[in-house]
């Protein structure tokens, strides 16, 4: 199956183990899944995917949360708390106020660590184990290192997260220390760290499970499925667009394999396929640089800076995955500054979700749009928010009202408050 939506489906080549193999998105060469450990083609370094002989239809589907989609996954069950199942809320001040058909927020936030990142790491931490690896890694601008620690913890593995120093917000911070991860602080950025786990991955000293990891975007392409399955339940019809933040481009790339084996199975048509809609914060935004200029390739960003610290990355390695996802599903993808994600933020809060800074960037960047007349206001529209309000503390203690001092009596609180 190549990268686009009309690709038929493949039979399974003779690496195959059970109808799974990985093969390489850059030259098509063709590798047994289990048999060794590699992230990236060993022809010609490209990237991965991993592939099945039999794509899933809906009624293979069963139980819920990311093993629910167990006959689209390598196995039949992972290293689980469990993940997945995570609400569609739906939001009718804030869709009046964007002024779109229907808008609903999946928030990955209510994941059992916060974040979309523990249905990667369901899946990649049980082919860890299969593949009877010693020490897990991740680079990390928090919310991998906290899953990876709470998923190797659950394992019982040993593992080992690079964090760039000064810039990782304080909860992340906090669950990787508590789940026990080794936790080294690097003088250089995200992009850096990441440079670092890959050598130490091809030295053979850690097992990486960043989103380099082709079996992490197995899991996170189960968010694609289970957003089909809720809006389609909900109102009979698929939505026309996916909104999500982009930093590493995993989540990207994972819907869009998700919709490209639907639609290779038969399970929906490519034009009923969302357009995928990446957001990026303006000072990070080496993808969005590569839609506007129609280049393959994206250009690293060398100074990366924004308050959604999730996203400060600039050289996102699933880019050759996610620019076709973008391109194929006739979506698009935005900028937006800071102040704009706070008050997304602020926004979504106001509806009882409670976010991240990087999640409102999804938010934030379907305003923009509309605002720009890109998205249409009789479109139905489902935005991604990716990590909880509690990830990043500091962030909310800005984004909202201060606490008001008042003297400790009953008289005292009435009068404050105004009251008669
Ligand atoms: C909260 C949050 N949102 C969005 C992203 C970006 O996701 P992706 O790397 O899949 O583009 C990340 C991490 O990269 C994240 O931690
Ligand atoms: N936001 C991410 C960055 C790393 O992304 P990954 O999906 O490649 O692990 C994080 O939380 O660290």
């Amino acid at each position: 199956m190549s990268l686009s939506l009309d690709a038929p489906t493949q039979d399974a080549p003779s690496v195959a183990d059970d109808g799974v193999w990985l093969e390489c998105i850059a030259c098509g060469g063709q590798f047994a899944p289990f048999d060794e450990v590699r992230f990236t083609c060993d022809d010609c370094d490209g990237l991965l995917e991993v592939r099945y002989a039999d794509p899933p239809a809906w009624d293979e589907f069963s139980g819920e949360g990311v093993w629910r989609y167990s006959a689209a996954l390598p196995f039949e069950e992972g290293v689980s708390l469990p993940e997945g199942h995570t609400p569609l809320h739906e939001v009718p001040r804030l869709r009046e106020d964007v002024g779109v058909n229907r808008l609903r927020i999946k928030h990955e936030g209510m994941n059992p660590t916060g974040s979309f990142k523990d249905r990667g790491m369901t899946v990649g931490v049980r082919v860890a184990r299969e593949l009877g690896v010693g020490r897990l890694a991740c680079a990390s601008t928090g919310n991998t290192s906290a899953a990876l620690a709470a998923y190797g913890a659950r394992a019982g593995m040993e593992t080992l997260v690079l964090l760039p120093a000064g810039k990782v917000a304080a909860g992340k911070v906090a669950q990787a220390s508590l789940h026990d991860a080794r936790i080294l602080e690097v003088d250089g950025n995200f992009d850096a760290c990441l440079d670092i786990v890959q050598d130490l991955a091809n030295r053979g000293e850690v097992y990486l499970l960043n989103s380099l990891n082709p079996f992490r975007l197995e899991g996170q392409k189960t968010i694609g499925f289970e957003i089909l399955e809720e809006f389609r339940d909900d109102y009979g019809t698929f939505p026309d667009r996916i909104v999500l933040p982009v930093g590493n481009a995993g989540n990207t790339s994972a819907l869009f394999k998700a919709f490209r084996e639907l639609v290779a199975a038969g399970a929906m048509d490519a034009d009923e396929v969302p357009k995928l809609t990446g957001v990026q914060a303006a000072g990070a935004a080496p993808m969005v640089e590569a839609i506007e200029e129609g280049n393959d390739e994206v250009r690293r960003w060398e100074n990366v800076e924004t308050r959604a610290t999730a996203i400060r990355i600039g050289n996102p390695v699933n880019a050759p995955k996610a620019l076709p996802g973008i391109r194929e599903t006739g979506g698009t993808a935005v900028a937006v500054d800071d102040e704009a994600i706070t008050e997304a933020q602020r926004d979504l809060a106001r509806e009882g979700v409670g976010v991240e800074p990087a999640s409102a960037a999804s938010v934030a960047g379907l305003r923009k749009l509309r605002e720009a007349g890109r998205v249409d206001a009789d479109e139905d529209v489902v935005c991604l928010t990716t990590g909880h309000l509690l990830k990043d503390p500091d962030a909310a203690y800005e984004a909202g009202g201060d606490p008001e001092p008042v003297a400790n009596s009953t008289e005292a609180v009435l009068d404050h408050i105004g009251a008669q």
